[in-house]
């Protein structure tokens, strides 16, 4: 039997979902319908997390429910904070907020048994609401221990974009940077069947629980061909310098044959439909902080790489500039997406366990052919 090989899966329809759209066609992203930009221009982050799990945008009803059930999950609680300082100060932060999630699953699985059938629907979105509440705090206290600050405690009073730049710097940033906040977690929130959402719904396929199936899908996020690379679009901002040096540094990189983190995309290939918009909160933030050498970097590497090579920009590239310029530290830049992407991962979750089927593909075995053991003395 001859099999067709897929490699990376490239091009598989593996399942539908109900929860976003993306088709590179007219290079667009829906969520329940709705285009990613309107939601950004219009809506609260908190608002686009209700309509991912809900299938629609929230009442007034709904949304006071999310801020009485949400709100007070906001602090950095003991156990988790015991579990982020038990690690070493050098661990990466996605390892951080790995363990932090692992910590509030055992806490919120505990006394369940695998006897059991799992969670219910009501359940699991008020457990995928708690852990939306309490990333902000992980992922701000992360930053501040790795500069030897203590935490700052959160507010209930604050929208979710401004309690986390509260929560991270202890003061509350200008409109323009919290809308720029919002905005970039609006667009990180959801992008159908990417890897760390896959990795989320083949966990969950086999019946393992919510927490289980966040704890997977950071990992997959971490890597730098994944979420990983808006951290490393820093690393290139950096190790570059000024504008007027893309040119040799792109020379030497083609050269060598690296990778440019934050350009190319599985499934966009003209664009990724999200970056206009992330590209003008960025332009907003380079403003306010009068920063144009920022954006001539970014204008000058993009400008040159999609000349040579006809490789565009992926959200990662605006997004990691502008976390720069919001005072988030680099190695910080993928936990913020993790805060974005568990709202993403819990609507696949849901609805994987609504209509399961076990995720199990096959491969083709390219091993050496069928051997046996040789006589030997008995293993005593
Ligand atoms: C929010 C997100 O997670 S978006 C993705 C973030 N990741 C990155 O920015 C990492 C950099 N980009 C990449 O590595 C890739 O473009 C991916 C992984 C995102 C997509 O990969 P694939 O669809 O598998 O495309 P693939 O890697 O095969 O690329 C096709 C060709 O373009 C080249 N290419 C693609 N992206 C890049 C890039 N960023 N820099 C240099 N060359 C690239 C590949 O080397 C390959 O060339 P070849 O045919 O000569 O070997
Ligand atoms: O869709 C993908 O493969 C990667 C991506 O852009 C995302 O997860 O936001």
């Amino acid at each position: 039997m001859t099999e067709e090989i897929r490699r990376g899966l490239a091009g598989v329809v593996a399942d539908s979902t109900a929860i976003s759209r993306v088709n590179p066609e007219t290079n667009s992203l829906l969520y329940r319908g709705y285009p990613v930009q309107e939601l950004a221009d219009t809506q609260l982050f908190e608002a686009v997390a209700l309509l991912l799990w809900n299938g629609e945008l929230p009442t007034d009803d709904d949304l006071e429910w999310l801020r009485a059930n949400g709100r007070p999950h906001r602090m950095l609680r003991d156990d988790v904070r015991a579990a982020i300082d038990a690690l070493p100060l050098g661990s990466h932060p996605m390892d951080e907020v790995r363990t932090a999630v692992s910590v509030i699953g055992a806490r919120e699985g505990e006394g369940e048994s695998l006897l059991e059938s799992g969670a219910s629907r009501e359940e699991n979105v008020a457990r995928s609401l708690r852990l939306f509440a309490a990333l902000p705090a992980i992922v701000a206290y992360g930053q501040r221990r790795r500069h030897g600050l203590d935490p700052i405690p959160s507010r209930e009073d604050l929208t979710y974009a401004q309690n986390f730049l509260w929560m991270t710097h202890g003061d509350l940033p200008d409109p323009v940077v919290v809308d720029a906040f919002n905005r970039s977690m609006i667009l990180y929130a959801e992008h159908s069947f990417n890897a760390s959402t896959f990795t989320a719904r083949v966990i969950t396929s086999t019946l393992s629980d919510l927490h289980s199936a966040v704890v997977g899908a950071i990992g997959a996020l971490k890597g730098p061909l994944h979420g990983g690379a808006n951290e490393m679009v820093m690393h290139t901002f950096d190790e570059i310098g000024t504008a007027g040096n893309v040119r040799p540094w792109l020379d030497t990189a083609l050269a060598e044959r690296r990778k440019i983190m934050g350009f190319g995309h599985r499934v966009y290939k003209h664009g990724d439909s999200r970056v206009p918009t992330m590209r003008a909160a960025l332009g907003a933030l380079v403003e306010h902080y009068d920063r144009p050498d920022v954006l001539a970097l970014y204008e000058a590497l993009e400008r040159e790489f999609v000349e040579r090579k006809g490789i565009y920009p992926n959200l990662d590239f605006p997004s990691g500039p502008a976390y720069h310029l919001m005072g988030f530290d680099t190695p910080t830049f993928t936990p913020l997406f993790v805060a974005a992407r568990v709202t993403g991962w819990t609507a696949h979750i849901l609805e994987q366990q609504a209509d399961n089927s076990l995720i199990r593909p096959l491969a083709a075995y390219n091993g050496v052919p069928e051997r046996h053991v040789q006589a030997a003395e008995p293993v005593s």
